[in-house]
């Protein structure tokens, strides 16, 4: 049986059809602030593999939380990167592009220096490097910008600005690749059955939808395929103020998913199921 931390979240749903014999564990069963009881979950269940699918992504709110934070994005990780490691089973991991500064308009390795800019790409960073120090054989996976029917995302509440309003202001210098969580899901699977299979495989992989555009491209694509006449006007980011700043540049170079037999997915292709529950709800 597989172990997947989250049950609740965009990736815990997309992984749920994927893997209808795993065990999900909600926030209930596994509360990652409490990061003890979930590696005494794996000595419990005795899972096959394990995929961490739960976080706390409160981008701005991890800024008055990050004591909080760290325990769920930061130690919990680590604690069950130790606990895999113990029973020798293969872990994935999923992670941010707010782990890098985001300079420059390069896409970002895999090895690339990281230097989160904000509270929570802090606390992912630390559970990165908790899951490479464990010893367990893993997959991270870094990806960005996640969309999906379910849950908070850009695109909901862009759908719901749009029905209230004829025009937004959108930061336009924000560069990255929105990503479906129907396709991190595949990732998860696919690298868990890689590592097990070859642990030469074990490592970091970025993973972004493409193509690479700014918020207001991304909010301009969905207002087209909802047929609404919105307005999205390009504001620099100073004049959308975040309490936690955000990476200018969130490209992510996604070469090296080519050794788990993947590729970018297009997320132009995958706004239309949102959209559509959206004008039904
Ligand atoms: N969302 C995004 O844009 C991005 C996400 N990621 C990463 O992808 C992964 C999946 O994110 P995503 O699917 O979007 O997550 P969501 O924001 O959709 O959901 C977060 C999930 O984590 C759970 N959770 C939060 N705190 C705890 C806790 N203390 N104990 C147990 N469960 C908890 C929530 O449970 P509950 O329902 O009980 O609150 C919920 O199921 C995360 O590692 C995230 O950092 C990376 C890049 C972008
Ligand atoms: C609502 C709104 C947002 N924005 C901007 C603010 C911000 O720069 C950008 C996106 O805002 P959001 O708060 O939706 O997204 P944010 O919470 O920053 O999303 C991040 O979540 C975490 C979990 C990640 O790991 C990242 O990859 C990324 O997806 O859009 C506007 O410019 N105008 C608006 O009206």
């Amino acid at each position: 049986m597989i172990l997947v931390f989250g049950k609740t979240g965009q990736v815990a749903r997309e992984l749920a059809p994927l893997l209808p014999d795993a065990h999900f564990a909600a926030r209930s069963e596994a509360d990652l602030s409490r990061p003890d009881e979930c590696a005494a979950l794996i000595r419990t269940l005795k899972p096959v593999g394990v995929i961490i699918a739960a976080a706390y992504t409160a981008v701005d709110k991890a800024e008055d939380e990050e004591e909080l934070a760290s325990h769920v994005n930061g130690e919990a990780p680590g604690a069950i990167a130790a606990a895999c490691a113990e029973a020798g089973i293969p872990l994935v991991h999923i992670s941010t592009d707010y782990v890098f500064a985001g300079e420059g308009e390069y896409a970002h390795q895999p090895g690339d220096e990281i230097a989160p800019p904000n509270a929570y790409g802090r606390t992912k960073a630390a559970g990165e490097a908790a899951v490479r120090a464990s010893g367990a054989d893993h997959a991270i996976i870094r990806t960005s910008w996640v969309f999906s029917p379910h849950g908070n995302n850009f695109v909901k509440t862009m759908l719901r600005l749009g029905s209230e309003r004829d025009s937004l202001r959108i930061v336009a210098d924000q560069i990255g690749g929105p990503t479906p969580a129907a396709a991190i899901a595949e990732a998860c699977v696919r690298s868990l059955a890689a590592i097990a299979e070859d642990k030469a495989l074990s490592g970091t992989y970025h993973l972004s939808g493409a193509p690479d555009v700014s918020w207001a491209d991304f909010a301009r694509e969905i207002f087209s395929q909802a047929g609404r006449d919105v307005e999205v006007a390009d504001i620099p980011s100073a004049e959308f103020p975040t309490p936690a700043k955000r990476p200018l540049n969130s490209r992510l170079d996604c070469s090296s998913l080519e050794r788990l037999g993947l590729e970018r997915p297009d997320w132009r292709l995958y706004l239309k199921p949102i959209i559509e529950d959206f004008a039904a709800s």
